[in-house]
């Protein structure tokens, strides 16, 4: 866009933000911009991150003085921003856990006549000041250091756990039910995306949708003991073969797996799952070669390249993906971390090379000296297998990561 363009969406921005806060301009100067979500009140700061799709500010609740992170996205008409941001918000409404982003308060407001037929997302998660694990990693390599292995191995096997719940998640069961009609909601809203492409977006003219209520639940005892031995070649075999309950119910997988996902909480050392607009059921075939094309643009739009799947490269007709695609990431991730570039675009890759190709030839190289030892690369080569009916399920990733850094 040129700098007039650009000049004049921000000030429609502008304009639309007003309408939507009911603020005025004082005096020639304007206001300092306020968003109303229901009761509740918050009044913008300053910027804190821009996302592809997004704009990321620092808010202050104006009643008790607290301090957030306000998510605004918005919705033209005829995009489909409008469904990916209600998607965002059911994933908040419905996943709680540790090691993912709390969403505090969310609304969608009309865009006034400014803006008209746009709509505005707001969501509201609480603010992480150290950045994120690529603010993190760029920095190290910036200072010509690498993170702590104990550290990566940490933040490793907290998103490991975010990513187990969203991978067993069970909308039919108790934490599904616990909320009543708007846990159903959020389950129809995610699950409405399927393969022929038909969106609900029977929720288009939702307004304030009032404050969700997040509870971090623990996962059934069942899962949280994890492996005690590391998965042996027949039994890694066994297990890539779903098992009759994971066949029924799939979960989701979080598609968009990266650096730039994982915050890191004020202690410095919990990592914080966020970014859930790219969150699908986990399970899907392509029935059709329709089907497949729309799986593959689906991946392009939704997962960044150098951490996608290989079989989201050339989706073939009949092709069934699963939450595999999510382990994927996580061996990138891993490598991303440990290394300071991810595999298959790092040095080596030589200019032109395709990440695509590299992918599906499953082809990386270690760097030649690394302050770790050999236990990341074992991880990493367990995750990076490009046929995913051979990849690894996360609990066994967490069973190897368990065994090879004992607690
Ligand atoms: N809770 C938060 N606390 C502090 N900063 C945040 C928070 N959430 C987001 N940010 C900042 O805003 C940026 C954009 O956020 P986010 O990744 O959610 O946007 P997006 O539009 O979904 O991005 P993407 O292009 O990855 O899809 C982040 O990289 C980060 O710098």
């Amino acid at each position: 866009m040129d700098s007039c363009g650009s000049l004049a969406g921000s000030l429609l921005d502008l304009a639309s933000a007003i309408y939507a806060a009911g603020t005025s301009l004082v005096c020639g100067s304007v206001a300092p911009e306020t968003v109303q979500l229901g009761p509740r009140r918050y009044q913008v700061a300053r910027q804190l991150g821009e996302g592809g799709f997004s704009q990321v500010l620092l808010v202050e609740e104006v009643d008790s003085g607290a301090q957030y992170a306000l998510k605004k996205i918005i919705c033209h008409q005829g995009t489909d921003a409008l469904a990916m941001a209600q998607r965002e918000i059911d994933a908040g409404m419905r996943f709680a856990h540790p090691n993912i982003v709390p969403l505090v308060d969310h609304g969608i407001v009309d865009g006034g006549p400014s803006l008209r037929g746009t709509q505005i997302a707001y969501m509201v998660f609480p603010v992480y000041r150290r950045g994120s694990m690529f603010d993190l990693v760029m920095d190290s390599e910036d200072g010509g250091r690498r993170l702590d292995e104990q550290f990566v191995i940490r933040v490793f096997r907290g998103v490991c756990a975010a990513v187990r719940y969203l991978h067993s998640y069970s909308d039919g069961g108790s934490r599904g039910r616990s909320e009543g009609g708007r846990r159903s909601d959020a389950d129809a809203s995610l699950k409405s995306v399927d393969l022929a492409g038909s969106e609900d977006d029977g929720r288009q003219g939702a307004q304030f949708l009032g404050p969700s209520k997040q509870h971090w639940q623990p996962t059934s005892p069942g899962r949280a003991g994890g492996y005690a031995e590391l998965p042996q070649a027949e039994e890694r075999d066994a297990a890539a073969t779903l098992s009759p309950e994971r066949a029924r119910t799939g979960g989701y997988a979080h598609r968009d797996i990266k650096l730039g996902n994982v915050m890191l909480a004020d202690d410095g050392k919990t990592p914080i799952l966020m970014d859930f607009g790219s969150v699908r059921p986990a399970r899907a075939t392509a029935r059709t070669r329709a089907e497949a094309l729309q799986m593959q643009d689906d991946a392009a739009e939704n997962c960044t390249m150098p951490y996608r799947a290989p079989e989201l490269f050339d989706v073939q007709r009949d092709a069934e993906i699963d939450e595999r695609t999510d382990v994927w990431s996580l061996g990138c991730l891993l490598f991303a971390m440990a290394f300071g570039y991810t595999p298959f675009e790092g040095p080596g890759m030589g200019p032109g090379t395709s990440i695509a190709l590299a992918a599906i030839n499953a082809k990386y190289t270690f760097p030649a000296s690394s302050p770790h030892s050999d236990r990341i690369k074992q991880l990493v080569d367990f995750m990076l297998v490009p046929d995913p009916r051979q990849r690894p399920f996360v609990d066994q990733v967490i069973a190897l990561t368990d065994q090879l850094y004992p607690h």
